[in-house]
């Protein structure tokens, strides 16, 4: 799992190290000068001659860069430093002088913009070190300008630079992952001590690249804190998995009530219905008209249609709320799934039953299953005048935000999916692949949590004396793992990445690098249906349970 924490938090573990003359500073320098040089390794060019440009603020984060760059100058690279502050890390730039950095004091320069775009034509990498978890965001002219003329020169590039990130590409909202101003985008960021939320949470993480977090010792101060925002790797999700047991049998295993599909869209019966079954549990009871029926048991002849027991509902998908009787049948599962304390999942049509305040104050094992525009549906009608575009400029805050106005978990569907509960980390899972963008997969999404709750059966009844606390928003993102992880399957392009706490250990002398976003199968891959996702989903499970 990647635990990401906040600017303070890491402050509050990096203080009492200083305080003992622990050289953070030298660590984190030494792994940025060589994940530098292993980029430079990558692309097959030598590292002595190899032209860098270090973009240097007036913090701790520029002191990062001159140290780093002074390895790198050692190492024989051209390193040119363009000093952006009156008062640069004094050691750093006397570390950086001292090994041959080229230093270039630029700060209140007239022409900055041209000065620095002509250092960065000739250099291969660009080490962006303009600020870090010491400042907030957006960046202040002039580096705002200098950012948006690097970006447009970078694009222009016919060989791209590389951008290397120190510690977060500089201007995103470190904490909550916004995006007010101009921010280099960067194709590897080099973190410190901990991941930081804004590279897990959209819209910030997609500027970040290849996250590399760099262990700087201070798990043990970070122990003890809550992180702010995690993501679940396969071993992470396996461990959640309600593995069947020799003496379990159809009940035991779980009964997921669903309430989807109408007349007018009985497709999405098909695929919430197929997306349980194929995740695994121990039975579907559907509840719909005709059509929708029909269709069911021609493709899931194993679903039943008497009403029973169930350890968890599937409401709204492919259900317009204006249509009276499927709005009745809603209401009747809600209401069901309320009074036995089972967990419910509200998508599509369904989030419309918590449009009003009737079911105020709802346990976390409800679980909502917005995109963005239903989202900002739900928080106007909520009384939080709400647009899709603030949500998708925020989707981390709004989350929380509904999360808080309705009690309930909220799992924000997007590229990146994000999960909030009223309490507790929120969960950013990038698993999916652009291809899942189609018709019908929020349906199986639904099928998928329904099952998974559905296998906790009971126990999650007991949520509101607190024993579970947490864990239906962990479920909501192994969810959003797992069929993330069907649709690269469907679509020819592996597994998704396999995240670990540490990647780079300096302490530990480790040269075992490796990173927490690369694919174990590249490729474009190819167009996927909500079906093809739903077929793989066996697969999936079987592969993150190996
Ligand atoms: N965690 C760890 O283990 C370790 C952390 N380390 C490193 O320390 C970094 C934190 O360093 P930090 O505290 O010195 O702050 P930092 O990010 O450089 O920013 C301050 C500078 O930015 C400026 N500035 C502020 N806002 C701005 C704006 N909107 N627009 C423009 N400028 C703005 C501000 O100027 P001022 O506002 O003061 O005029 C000041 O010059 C951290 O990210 C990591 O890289 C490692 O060295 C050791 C191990
Ligand atoms: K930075």
């Amino acid at each position: 799992m990647i635990r990401a924490h906040t600017a303070a938090d890491v402050r509050t573990a990096e203080e009492p190290l200083l305080a003992a003359g622990e050289p953070l500073m030298d660590r984190a320098a030494f792994a940025l000068a060589t994940h530098v040089a292993a980029e430079l390794r990558e692309r097959g060019h030598r590292i002595p001659g190899s032209v860098i440009l270090l973009l240097v603020g007036g913090g701790n984060n520029g002191g990062d860069a001159l140290f780093a760059g002074s390895h790198l100058a050692r190492r024989g690279c051209q390193v040119h430093a363009a000093v952006l502050a009156e008062h640069p890390h004094a050691a750093g730039l006397a570390a950086a002088r001292a090994a041959g950095v080229r230093v270039h004091e630029l700060a209140g320069a007239p022409d900055l913009n041209d000065a620095v775009t002509a250092l960065a034509r000739r250099a291969g990498v660009w080490v962006d070190a303009l600020t870090g978890i010491g400042a907030r965001a957006p960046l202040r002219e002039p580096l705002a300008g200098l950012v948006t003329a690097l970006a447009a020169e970078r694009a222009a590039s016919p060989d791209e630079p590389v951008v290397v990130a120190v510690d977060v590409p500089s201007g995103i909202g470190v904490d909550d992952g916004a995006v007010p101003g101009p921010v280099l985008p960067a194709d590897v960021t080099v973190t410190m001590g901990a991941a930081k939320p804004g590279l897990l949470l959209p819209p910030a993480a997609a500027l970040a690249g290849r996250v590399e977090v760099v262990d700087v010792g201070l798990e043990g101060g970070l122990a003890g804190q809550a992180p702010a925002v995690c993501r679940l790797s396969a071993t992470d999700v396996a461990d959640l998995w309600p593995l069947p047991g020799p003496a379990d049998h159809k009940y035991t295993r779980g009964v997921l009530g669903v309430v989807a599909g109408s007349q007018t869209y009985p497709g999405a019966a098909v695929l919430a219905v197929a997306g349980a079954v194929r995740t695994g549990l121990g039975m579907v009871r559907y509840h719909g008209p005709e059509i929708p029926t029909s269709l069911v048991h021609a493709r899931h002849p194993e679903v039943v249609t008497a009403p029973g027991r169930v350890q968890a509902w599937a409401i709204g998908c492919g259900i317009d709320p204006d249509d009276a009787a499927r709005a009745q049948e809603m209401e009747r599962g809600f209401a069901a799934g309320l009074a036995a304390r089972v967990p419910v999942v509200l998508d599509a049509g369904g989030l419309s039953l918590v449009h009003d305040d009737a079911h105020a104050d709802l346990p976390a094992t409800v679980v909502l299953t917005p995109h963005a525009g239903e989202l900002a549906l739900l928080l106007t009608a909520r009384g939080e005048d709400t647009t899709r575009e603030d949500v998708d400029a925020a989707p981390a805050r709004h989350a929380r935000l509904a999360a808080e106005v309705t009690g309930a978990t909220v799992l924000l569907k997007g590229p990146t999916t994000v999960v909030a509960a009223p309490d507790g980390p929120l969960y950013a899972q990038a698993d999916a692949t652009p291809w899942l963008a189609t018709a019908g997969a929020g349906d199986v999404l639904a099928g998928v949590l329904g099952a998974l709750l559905a296998g906790y059966g009971d126990a999650l009844a007991v949520y509101a004396e607190g024993r579970l606390a947490g864990v239906p928003a962990s479920l909501a993102a192994a969810a959003a793992y797992v069929h993330g992880r069907a649709a690269r399957l469907a679509a020819g392009q592996g597994t998704p990445p396999r995240p670990r706490d540490v990647i780079f250990s300096v302490r530990r002398a480790s040269h075992g690098e490796d990173d927490i976003s690369r694919h174990t199968t590249t490729g474009q891959g190819g167009p996927i249906s909500a079906l093809d996702v739903a077929v793989a989903l066996p697969a999936a499970v079987a592969g993150l349970l190996r």
